[in-house]
């Protein structure tokens, strides 16, 4: 009887938990033209603290509610193996954006130096310009903060060589209202999580993993073999280093490499012996 009327009093409280939140909540609506012209995408209008409003240059508005206003973000992910298409995949949806009328920016970690620093480049040659930055809180200081304001949706290439991905992924979309399209190797050759890539998957209104080719077999591929014997996690290169596996190729792959290693230490051993 007790756990009923502890239940009844629970609902009780939760429905004018939900009451007072619709009521706290303003009406989805659109915003004045002279702000709509720059930020054609209007989400749903929900409040923000007046310290986040007033980082966005949120003051200045006739009615005062504005001020509290601010477009919802979004983030969406895309991880997959090398060769997987992310990089493809993250420009058609910076293009289409933008063909929407969206103001865009695209970053990338200056630590892929592959193709230059001022493009991304997918492995088939598409290229779109990018900002190569060593961090992504450098992003909002580089572009200024009213170029920044201005950034509907921010595409951000390579996400596993940013520390200070998950922190920035929050203030751009929780804070700031931007779409945020993260593209990303998940795992690194060692299928251990790389970066945190991962770290941002509670935070994301959608997830897309991607899958290569089996460069052995044809199957689809859901991780990156490095070939050569390096160790470091952190190695830039493309199809002279790595290629994309099936799960039967990669471990084939690691017993290959494994053997490879301890043939290699014996003959050195041998070697140092004679
Ligand atoms: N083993 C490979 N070596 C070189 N290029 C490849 C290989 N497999 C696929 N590709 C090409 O790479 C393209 C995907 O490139 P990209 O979008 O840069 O992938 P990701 O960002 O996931 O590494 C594919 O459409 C294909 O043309
Ligand atoms: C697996 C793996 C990859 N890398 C590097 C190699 C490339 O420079 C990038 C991935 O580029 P892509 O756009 O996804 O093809 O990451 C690494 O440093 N360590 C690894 O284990
Ligand atoms: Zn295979």
């Amino acid at each position: 009887m007790r756990s009923i009327c502890a239940m009844r009093s629970l609902l009780a409280a939760s429905t004018f938990l939900r009451s007072t939140a619709s009521s706290l909540r303003p009406a989805s609506r659109t915003l004045p033209s002279r702000l709509s012209l720059s930020r054609p995408r209007l989400g749903a209008a929900r409040p923000v603290s007046a310290a986040a409003a007033e980082s966005r240059g949120g003051g200045g508005s006739d009615s005062g509610m504005d001020d509290h206003l601010v477009r919802s973000g979004e983030i969406h992910v895309i991880v997959g193996p090398m060769f997987a298409g992310k990089t493809t995949a993250l420009l058609r949806r910076v293009q289409v954006e933008a063909g929407n009328g969206r103001n865009v920016a695209l970053i990338k970690s200056d630590k892929d130096n592959r193709y230059g620093l001022d493009s991304v480049v997918t492995h088939d040659g598409t290229k779109m310009a990018c900002w190569a930055l060593p961090e992504l809180s450098s992003f909002q200081d580089k572009l200024g903060a009213e170029a920044y304001d201005k950034v509907d949706v921010i595409g951000i290439d390579e996400a596993q060589f940013f520390d200070d991905l998950h922190d920035f992924c929050c203030k751009a979309a929780d804070r700031d209202g931007k779409i945020v399209v993260v593209a990303g190797l998940d795992g690194d050759y060692k299928r251990n999580k790389f970066g945190s890539v991962l770290d941002i998957i509670p935070l994301a209104d959608s997830v897309t993993k991607l899958t290569a080719r089996c460069e052995l077999c044809g199957r689809r591929a859901f991780f990156t073999l490095r070939k050569t014997r390096e160790t470091k996690t952190e190695l830039i290169g493309g199809a002279d280093v790595y290629m994309p596996v099936c799960r039967q190729h990669y471990l084939d792959g690691q017993i290959v490499i494994e053997a490879t290693r301890i043939v290699l230490e014996r003959s050195t051993v041998i070697h140092a012996m004679k």
